[in-house]
């Protein structure tokens, strides 16, 4: 299982955009990353936050469905919101870290798995 957290705050959502493999380098995604044995989804999401953006995250609910990847995974996204809403998320791990509001959704180089969550994403950021 992959888990991608989709944080939002005041309307626009925190997108990274990835550094390695060569093959999705530039592409933008969602943080998160591998659930490891013996965490829970929401536990995998707050560590990966800490690892790629050095923030504390509080994890909320299932955002649209599950999107099959290669080799029996499948990726799984939550809404969720910084727990100190001044905290400024940092690079660590990627190219760039950016906040983008709904009208950008669309524009962004998305891996490609993510295209499945668009509407759903529309949805969170335009409730
Ligand atoms: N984090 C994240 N991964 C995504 C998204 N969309 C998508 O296809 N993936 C894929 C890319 C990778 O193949 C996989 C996550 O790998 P990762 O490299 O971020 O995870 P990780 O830190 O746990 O690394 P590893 O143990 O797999 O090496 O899921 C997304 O929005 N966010």
């Amino acid at each position: 299982m992959i888990v991608g957290a989709a944080i939002v705050r005041g309307g626009s959502l925190l997108v990274q955009q990835r550094a390695y493999p060569p093959e999705v380098a530039g592409r933008w995604e969602l943080p998160g990353g591998r659930v490891e044995p013996g965490e829970t989804e929401p536990e995998a999401l707050r560590r990966e936050c800490v690892e790629e953006l050095g923030v504390e995250i509080t994890v909320g609910t299932r955002v649209g469905a599950d999107v099959p990847l290669r080799s029996n995974l499948v990726l799984r996204v939550y809404s969720a919101e910084l727990t100190d809403p001044d905290a400024r998320p940092k690079a660590l791990e990627h190219k760039g870290v950016r906040w983008i509001d709904a009208t950008a959704l669309d524009d962004l180089r998305w891996l490609p798995a993510d295209l499945e969550l668009l509407p759903a994403l529309h949805e969170l950021l335009e409730a």
